[in-house]
């Protein structure tokens, strides 16, 4: 069934941009949609536009088929029920619940370990920890790239406690993070699902002995863990009333709503992370409840599947043309090319086409100067984002937005126009693709949005793709062969055994 859409879908014009919007007078209207949050005393919106892509009516009715064939509707009530959604590892996905929407007893519990994570927050604020100036936050994968994004987007002036994100395992990254923290005033948050990660574990040993080493006599003490694991986080030396749980049902690249948001919050303080939450719920509702291509994270989807599947595109860009958002590329390249980057279906049957596709990106206007080149005159078709936001994030002269947004609607305008020369290389082919998300500010609630909606759009694509995006069995094999390593067993391959021999690790 969803090989014959297929088929009608390649069997459909490739439409020119430019020709599309002249033969439509009302394609702004249908293609570019504000998302309004808040109430009416306070609203914010994000607009969503799609109308430089390459969707037409024939397309997007094509691919409401596709939607229909593989059981979209079906898959997502199946997500916000709470039913099982990875079947491979027997597992829901509930990182919905943790903004208020979802299943009844999961939304119940998400409640519950908020209730105690604010009472916590707001006690550390009041003192209960002594004086806490530093917050350093061990985690890698979704239990760093989200915290730190957030933190970077939104806590930039006024941050209540001065948070540093570590992940890597090189001790760079921890000796550069002792340098600028004090550690009489220093706390740490160990964040791991699991509890197990041999990087966060190693780090968060470190840096036990750092404050033991500089005379902090109970560094346990001075600890917080954010896990779906408790028993391994005790084990481990951290007392129970300083674990803050989530539940094993929300994926480690969904988990910054949870308490693996827990150094958001110190940042930001409780009310804004509510805020945060609340912007997610209301791109939640709408997800849940929208039909068709008037849902936004599904109308993206389909962008997406058009230009992978269709157009043969290899990669899709992201620039943010704000600094705040600078992370963004990196916390979304995570939660594409984890949950998506699959060679089977849910079925266990070989995927007939491409999966995702590389997720790069970079910040405007830097990006400009360094990869666009590509974008304008280079051999690849690449389908890019620009994210910017109407407010500015800081005080200086308007000049400076002004030249920002300016740039950026430029490079769209420029990518789908193009620029006829009789000299080939400085001629623009054009009818190149993008989409802009414009935020009215960037707030908690605007950003909660915007991350909400990316979940949603990955999920949307795995769905109209029949694969599971909430797994990822391809990181194993890398870390198994590691510890094989390690521990100095099996003989590897000549290449590796003479690295291996040359760094003295064997
Ligand atoms: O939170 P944990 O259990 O330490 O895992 C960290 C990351 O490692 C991964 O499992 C991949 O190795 C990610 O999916 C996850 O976000």
């Amino acid at each position: 069934m969803s090989e014959a859409v297929w088929n009608k879908l390649r069997g459909l014009d490739k439409p020119q941009l430019v020709q599309l919007f002249a033969d439509d007078p009302d394609r702004l209207v249908t293609y570019a949609t504000a998302f309004e949050l808040g109430d009416e005393e306070n609203s914010c919106a994000i607009r969503f536009d799609w109308s430089k892509t390459h969707l037409d009516a024939a397309h997007v009715a094509a691919f409401e088929e596709l939607a229909a064939a593989m059981d979209f509707t079906g898959r997502r009530t199946a997500l916000f029920a709470g039913e099982i959604v990875n079947p491979t590892e027997g597992r829901a996905a509930e990182h919905t619940a943790q903004r208020g929407v979802g299943k009844e007893e999961s939304v119940a519990l998400a409640h519950e370990n908020h209730h105690r994570m604010a009472a916590i927050v707001e006690a550390i604020h009041r003192g209960a920890m002594g004086e806490v100036k530093h917050l350093i936050h061990i985690g890698i994968g979704g239990s760093a790239l989200g915290p730190a994004l957030a933190i970077d987007a939104l806590a930039r002036d006024g941050a209540m406690v001065d948070v540093h994100v570590v992940s890597n395992i090189d001790g760079c990254a921890l000796e550069q993070v002792f340098a600028a923290c004090d550690p009489a005033t220093t706390m740490l948050a160990v964040a791991s699902k699991t509890f197990t990660t041999i990087e966060t574990m190693t780090n968060a040993e470190s840096a036990i002995v750092w404050l033991r080493e500089n005379g902090v006599d109970d560094p346990y003490g001075r600890v917080v863990a954010l896990t779906a694991s408790p028993e391994k986080a005790m084990e481990w030396g951290i007392d129970e009333t300083r674990i803050l749980p989530f539940s094993e049902s929300v994926g480690g690249r969904y988990s910054l709503w949870s308490s693996i948001g827990f150094p958001v919050a110190m940042a930001l303080g409780w009310p804004d992370f509510a805020e945060f939450l609340a912007g997610a719920a209301a791109m939640d509702e709408h997800f849940r409840d929208t039909d068709g291509m008037a849902n936004l994270p599904l109308r993206a989807a389909f962008a997406d599947q058009y230009y992978t599947r269709l157009r043969g595109c290899q990669t899709r860009a992201v620039f943010a043309y704000d600094e705040r958002l600078a992370l963004l590329p990196d916390y979304l390249q995570q939660l594409e090319m984890e949950s998506n980057g699959k060679s089977v279906k849910a079925d266990g049957l070989p995927v007939d086409g491409p999966t995702a596709p590389i997720t790069w990106g970079g910040v405007g206007t830097d990006a400009q100067h360094a990869v666009f080149q590509l974008l304008h005159q280079g051999t690849n078709l690449v389908p890019v984002d620009f994210i910017a936001s109407i407010a500015p994030g800081h005080d200086l002269a308007f000049a400076h937005h002004r030249i920002l947004l300016s740039n950026c609607f430029a490079q769209g305008a420029a990518l789908m126009a193009g620029k006829q020369s009789d000299d080939p290389a400085r001629a623009y082919p054009g009818n190149r693709p993008s989409a802009t998300i414009l935020l009215d500010e960037v707030s908690p609630a605007t950003f909660g949005a915007l991350i909400a909606f990316h979940e949603h759009r990955t999920f949307a694509n795995a769905v109209l793709m029949g694969i599971n995006p909430f797994d990822q069995f391809g990181v194993e094999l890398g870390k198994e062969i590691a510890k094989q390593i390690e521990t100095g067993g099996t003989a590897f391959d000549p290449s590796t055994e003479a690295l291996l021999e040359l760094a003295g690790i064997k």
